[in-house]
């Protein structure tokens, strides 16, 4: 891979983000780009970004770097190319996706934004196109970013949506290992920081929206939070939309502003109430419906929808009625990329998603589920679907909620437990620098104590086996918010955990 100067500076000049350049050499061509000095190697293009220190640009210089993009020029890049931009987000995912040839143009790429259900629509997207390319579609998720089928091209991901120039990098590595297709989460953030800028996707679906991820570091208004999560279906060709999500008239005008209505399908629940007076392409309806697995039927409406011949019933073995929308979406999009309906149906009911309704059943005590869910919207459609499950049962929830981040989901927690718990355990989550008894106290504030019984165990392991332990037959044990995360964030260090997966079988083997 390389670029050139005049490329790079045409490309910019094009899309208005040149402010001026210096040259050393008018024949510069770059072997190499990146945005972090510790890795530069010579005849790199240098991007100086974020929380820049001008003392990266003297390590990236003596690194190899030959020039620098930038919004402001740096002394300490004296003898370098400069080139000036006014935004450098947008010059990098621009000059990236050139230096790495364009790889999105050898992929049909499916996209996901929503508040809720990215990952997991994403996995049962992934396990559709795996049947229907015969294994040759990537997954860039917040989970693992998988660019190709050998062991080593299958990675944790440090971000749900990358930094533009990993993001690139990681496509072309895709296309090379013979990918065709592409499934991907975009978080908010991505369009906030323009990591994503430029790209289009074959297929964009807004899955659903509801205040999360406003703050300090992320959004400062719900309006910007929202205003982001738009831009997935403004950048689609094709946009599928969950008609049941919240602010549904913004969502859909924003689709339309780019996208001829003949090109946006409309999904929700039979007899869901829809926001709009709008025509739905597809509904959907649960028809049996355990604590292990459900049935649903398919039905396409529209004259368009039955155009992608998905009617039917399929099955699927991760619970949760908010599973079978994110299943519908999942339908539709692979549908869209030419999937039949067997492959649809016969993935579904084999795929299932790591962290999210992951199930451990002992012999005289309850069914424990480990799940993501961490903000009100998610635990209380968890906790409801479980608790409409339980019958005579109790409902027992280990959590706690992240430090230094996401405050107003402590609200949000002690809310969704008072409506639909029978015990909280209130224990440790990523306290990062706060103290998880603190927040644990923030939580059990808004805890109604009428409803819930609620104890503190800071220790989360021990924590996981109090609630085992505790828990009859009759009941369902929750472990909720790491999925499976294999670390605690304390003090800024990643402290190794064994997973609440792990820590619940092996309960379980020692009761
Ligand atoms: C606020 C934010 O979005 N920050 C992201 C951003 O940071 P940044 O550009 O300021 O970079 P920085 O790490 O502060 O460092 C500044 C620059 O100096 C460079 N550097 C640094 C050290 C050095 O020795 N030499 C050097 O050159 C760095 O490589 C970087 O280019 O770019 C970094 C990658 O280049 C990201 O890791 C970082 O994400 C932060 C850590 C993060 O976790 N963000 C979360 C909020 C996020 O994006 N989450 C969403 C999911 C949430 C959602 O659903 O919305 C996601 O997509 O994952
Ligand atoms: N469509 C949905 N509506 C409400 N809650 C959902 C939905 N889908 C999943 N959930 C719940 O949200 C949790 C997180 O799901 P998932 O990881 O798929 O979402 P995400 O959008 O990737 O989340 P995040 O941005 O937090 O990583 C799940 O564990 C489940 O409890």
């Amino acid at each position: 891979m390389s670029l050139d100067i005049t490329q790079a500076v045409t490309l910019l000049d094009e899309h208005d983000l040149l402010k001026t350049v210096t040259l050393t050499d008018a024949h510069q061509q770059f072997q190499h780009v990146d945005y972090n000095s510790q890795t530069v190697q010579p005849d790199t293009l240098f991007f100086c970004k974020g929380n820049f220190k001008p003392a990266y640009l003297t390590a990236a210089k003596k690194a190899g770097a030959t020039a620098y993009v930038s919004e402001n020029r740096y002394e300490e890049g004296q003898g370098m190319t400069s080139i000036l931009v006014t935004n450098i987000q947008k010059a990098m995912s621009l000059l990236g996706a050139a230096f790495y040839g364009f790889p999105q143009n050898d992929l049909f790429i499916i996209a996901f934004t929503g508040t809720k259900g990215k990952t997991t629509s994403a996995y049962f997207t992934y396990g559709i196109e795996q049947t229907h390319t015969h294994d040759r579609v990537a997954l860039f998720s917040t989970i693992d970013r998988i660019v190709g089928n050998a062991p080593e091209d299958r990675f944790k991901s440090d971000l749900t949506t990358p930094e533009s120039l990993d993001l690139f990098h990681d496509m072309r590595h895709a296309v090379d290992n013979g990918m065709t297709h592409l499934v991907m989460e975009v978080s908010s953030q991505a369009y906030k920081k323009n990591r994503v800028y430029g790209l289009k996707y074959d297929v964009g679906i807004f899955l659903n929206i509801s205040p999360d991820h406003i703050g300090e570091n992320e959004h400062p208004t719900f309006a910007d939070y929202l205003h982001c999560k738009e831009q997935l279906l403004v950048n689609a060709k094709t946009c599928i939309i969950n008609a049941e999500t919240d602010h549904l008239a913004d969502v859909y005008y924003a689709a339309k502003t780019t996208t001829q209505p003949e090109n946006v399908y409309l999904y929700a629940r039979e007899g869901a109430k829809v926001q709009l007076p709008l025509d739905l392409d597809v509904t959907f309806k649960n028809t049996n419906e355990t604590l292990h697995q459900s049935e649903f039927q398919v039905n396409a409406v529209s004259e368009k929808a039955k155009q992608l011949a998905i009617d039917g019933s399929y099955e699927l073995h991760v619970p949760g009625d908010f599973n079978e929308s994110n299943a519908a979406s999942s339908i539709i999009a692979s549908a869209l990329s030419g999937a039949s309906y067997e492959d649809a149906k016969t993935a579904l009911t084999d795929v299932d998603v790591p962290g999210r309704m992951e199930m451990v059943t002992s012999k005289d005590h309850g069914t424990i589920y480990i799940d993501y869910a961490h903000n009100y919207g998610s635990l209380k459609a968890l906790l409801s679907f479980l608790r409409l499950q339980t019958g005579a049962g109790r409902v027992i929830v280990v959590i706690g909620s992240t430090g230094n981040k996401g405050v107003s989901r402590r609200e949000g927690f002690g809310k969704a437990l008072s409506e639909e718990a029978d015990v909280a355990i209130l224990t440790t989550d990523d306290p990062a620098y706060e103290d998880p008894k603190k927040i644990a106290e923030e939580i059990d504030a808004h805890i109604d104590h009428q409803n819930v019984k609620v104890q503190y165990v800071m220790d989360r392991k021990t924590a996981i086996e109090t609630a085992i332990k505790m828990s009859t037959k009759d009941d369902i044990v929750v472990l909720a918010g790491k999925g499976e995360d294999a670390f605690q964030k304390v003090n800024g260090v990643n402290t190794p955990y064994p997973t609440d997966v792990t820590i619940a079988k092996n309960a379980v083997e020692e009761l």
